[in-house]
């Protein structure tokens, strides 16, 4: 998990690693480049796994210079395989964090149900 720049929108929250796709990229390939930039590691697009996704609302801007709020979709991929020592590039700290500890940092909205649906992914939440 990434802890996001206290002076960005949602600042001090963690957060999945990602970002938001530049224009006309496929989703996978935002993966991979935004793992790149923001932590130093390379992944094959071809390594991810589609865990799910979850809709909302964009945030308002900190100074409010952005439009109206946006309808916003984020999506979550697992990646079990990697090459590089991840490395805070882009966010204040970066951290290990066990699947079902996750629901207990401070997150931006969206990133609990996405939480869950890891949990779900991974069976953390299997019954006996
Ligand atoms: N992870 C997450 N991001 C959210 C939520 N709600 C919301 O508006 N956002 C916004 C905050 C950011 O502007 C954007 C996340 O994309 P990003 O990490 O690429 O964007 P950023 O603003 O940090 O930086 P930039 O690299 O685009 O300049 O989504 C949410 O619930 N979870």
């Amino acid at each position: 998990m990434q802890q996001r720049r206290f002076a960005a929108v949602h600042g001090g929250l963690w957060e999945f690693p990602g970002g938001k796709l530049e224009p006309g990229e496929r989703p996978e390939t935002a993966a991979v480049r935004e793992l790149e930039e923001e932590l130093g590691v390379r992944i094959d697009a071809a390594a991810l796994e589609t865990v799910g996704f979850a809709s909302g609302i964009t945030a308002a801007s900190k100074d409010n210079t952005e439009s109206a709020q946006r309808p916003l979709v984020i999506l979550l991929y697992a990646c079990r395989t990697w090459q590089g020592v991840p490395d805070a590039r882009d966010a204040e700290a970066i951290a290990w964090v066990r699947p079902d500890a996750i629901a207990s940092l401070e997150m931006p909205p969206l990133d609990y149900p996405l939480a869950e649906a890891l949990n779900r992914y991974l069976g953390a939440y299997s019954r006996p």
